[in-house]
C-alpha cells in the first residue's frame, strides 16, 4: 500500500493473523510505533533500542524487528497540515496487527477528543490489559507491595469514554434535559436550566467480551479468582448490569456454579482443575481493598473509568507509574502503551523512567511468542533495579542510589540482559 507519510521497511515482512486469532510472525516483522507526544520523544527510542538489544541477544541475530513509524498527536497535525488522527495510521496498525505507541496530549474541558481513546474505539481494542507487579527494590509507599500481583482487564470501548456528552447551556443539552424532564419523567436533575450532560452506555455484549478475556487469562495463568469492581450499587443499569453480566457469563460459558447461594460464582479450571473464584467489589470499598488485602485479588475486570483509576492507584503501590505498563487488544490486533500520559513538564530532558513503555513491549514479545527475548527484557529491568541504577522517580526515594538519565538507564537495562 502506498502511504503520503508512512515510510514502509525496505527489509520486512507482515504478521499474519490467523482464522483462530493466533499470529503468524515471521523472523522480521514490520512493526508500527507511534512516538508519541510529551517525553514520548524521551522513551520510545530507548525502548526500541532495548528491544532491539534483546531480540538481538536472544536470537543471535536470527530474528530482527524492522520498525516503521507512524503518526498520530502533534507530530502527526506537523506532517498531515493540522490531522492529529490520519487515517493511514489507522490502515498501517489493521495491515501489520501490532504496534506499540508513546503517550498522546489530551486537552482538558474542551478541544479535541482523547486521540488515545479514538485509536482504541476505532480499531475496537476492548480490552486494555494492565498487569500490576512489583519489582524486588523499587520503591513504593506501602509495606509489603509484593502482595501487590494484579493484572487489569479494563473495558476499553464503551463507558463516559464514549464521549456522548453535551456541553451546559448548547441547544443539544437543553434538548437532551427536555426530553429526559418531558418524556422520561425525570424529576432528579438539580439545575436543569444550566447543566452538562454525558451518557454511559453499558452493554451486555461489550460487558460480556471483556469479562471472557479475563476469565480466560486467569485458566491461562491459572489464577485464582477475578474481581468484577463496579459502583452497582448507585448505577445499576450499567455498572451493576456490567456485574450480573459477568456472573451470568460464568456461569453459562465457563460452567460455573453459585458459590454459597451467590452471588459469588465458583468454577473449576478446565485446564488444572483449580477453583477460580468470580467475585465483585464495589469501585470505592476496592480502592481500599487494594491497600488493606492486596492479596485477595489477582484478576480484575472492570468498567472503563474504574479501569483508569485503577490502574494508576494500583501503579503507586509498586512503585508509580514510570513502570506500569499496557495493552490494548482486539480479537486480532494489539497496540501496546503505557499507563502514563506526556507528563509534559519533563518532556524532552531525557529524564523520565522509560521502564512502563520497554515493559509494554516485553508484553508485545510476549504477544508474539518471543518469549526468550521478553524474558531478558525482565531480566535487565531487575538488574538494574537491583544495582540501584535508576531513574529521578526511584531515586529519589531509594537510599544510595545512582540517578540515570532516561537514555542512561535504557542502557543499564541492556547490560544486566
Ligand atoms: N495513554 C495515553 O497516551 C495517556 C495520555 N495522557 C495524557 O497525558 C497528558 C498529561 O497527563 P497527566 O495527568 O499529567 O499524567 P502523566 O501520566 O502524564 O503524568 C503525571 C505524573 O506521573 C509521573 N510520570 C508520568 N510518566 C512518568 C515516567 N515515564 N516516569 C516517571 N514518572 C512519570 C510524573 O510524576 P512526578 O511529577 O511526581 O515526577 C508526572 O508528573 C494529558 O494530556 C493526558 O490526557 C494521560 C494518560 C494516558
Ligand atoms: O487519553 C487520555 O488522554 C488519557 C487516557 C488514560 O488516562 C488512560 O488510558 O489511562
Ligand atoms: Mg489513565
Amino acid at each position: 500500500m502506498a502511504y503520503k507519510h508512512i515510510k514502509v521497511p525496505e527489509t520486512g515482512e507482515t504478521i499474519t493473523v490467523n482464522a483462530d486469532h493466533s499470529l503468524t510472525v515471521p523472523d522480521n516483522p514490520i512493526i508500527p510505533f507511534i512516538e508519541g507526544d510529551g517525553i514520548g520523544v524521551d522513551i520510545s527510542p530507548v525502548m526500541i533500542d532495548v528491544v532491539d538489544a534483546a531480540v538481538d541477544k536472544a536470537y543471535g541475530g536470527d530474528k530482527k524487528i524492522s520498525w516503521m513509524e507512524i503518526y498520530t498527536g502533534e507530530k502527526a497535525a506537523e506532517l498531515y497540515d493540522g490531522d492529529w488522527f490520519p487515517e493511514e495510521t489507522l490502515d498501517a496498525i489493521k495491515t501489520y496487527s501490532v504496534a506499540i505507541k508513546g503517550p498522546l496530549t489530551t486537552p482538558v474541558g474542551g478541544g479535541f477528543r482523547s486521540l488515545n481513546v479514538a485509536l482504541r474505539q476505532e480499531l475496537d481494542l476492548y480490552t486494555c490489559q494492565r498487569p500490576v507487579r512489583w519489582f524486588e527494590g523499587v520503591p513504593s509507599p506501602v509495606k509489603n507491595p509484593g502482595d501487590c500481583d494484579m493484572v487489569i482487564f479494563r473495558e476499553n470501548s464503551e463507558d463516559i469514554y464514549a464521549g456522548i456528552e453535551y456541553q451546559a447551556d448548547s441547544p443539544e443539552a437543553k434538548k437532551v434535559v427536555d426530553f429526559l424532564r418531558n418524556e422520561m419523567g425525570a424529576t432528579k436533575i438539580r439545575f436543569p436550566e444550566n447543566v452538562g450532560i454525558g451518557i454511559k452506555p453499558v452493554s451486555e455484549e461489550g460487558t460480556k467480551r471483556l469479562v471472557r478475556k479475563a476469565i480466560q487469562y486467569a485458566i491461562d495463568q491459572d489464577l485464582p479468582s477475578v474481581t468484577l469492581v463496579h459502583k452497582g450499587n448507585i448505577m445499576k443499569f450499567t455498572e451493576g448490569a456490567f456485574r450480573d453480566w459477568g456472573y451470568e457469563l460464568a456461569q453459562e460459558e465457563f460452567g460455573g456454579t453459585l458459590l454459597d447461594g451467590g452471588p459469588w460464582v465458583t468454577m473449576k479450571n478446565p485446564r488444572t482443575g483449580s477453583d477460580i473464584v468470580i467475585k465483585d467489589v464495589i469501585a470505592d470499598a476496592m480502592l481500599q481493598q487494594i491497600l488493606t488485602r492486596p492479596r485477595d485479588y489477582s484478576v480484575v475486570a472492570t468498567l472503563n473509568l474504574n479501569g483508569d483509576y485503577l490502574s494508576d492507584a494500583l501503579a503507586a503501590q509498586v512503585g508509580g507509574i514510570g513502570i506500569a505498563p499496557g495493552a490494548n487488544l482486539s480479537d486480532t490486533i494489539g497496540v501496546f502503551e503505557a499507563t502514563h500520559g506526556t507528563a509534559p513538564k519533563y518532556a524532552g530532558q531525557d529524564k523520565v523512567n522509560p521502564g512502563s513503555l520497554i515493559l509494554s513491549a516485553e508484553m508485545m514479545l510476549r504477544h508474539l511468542g518471543w518469549n526468550e527475548a521478553a524474558d531478558l527484557i525482565i531480566k535487565g529491568m531487575n538488574g538494574a533495579i537491583q544495582d540501584k541504577t535508576v531513574t529521578y522517580d526511584f531515586e529519589r526515594l531509594m537510599d544510595d542510589a545512582k540517578l540515570l538519565s532516561c537514555s542512561e538507564f535504557g542502557k543499564a537495562i541492556v547490560a544486566k540482559m
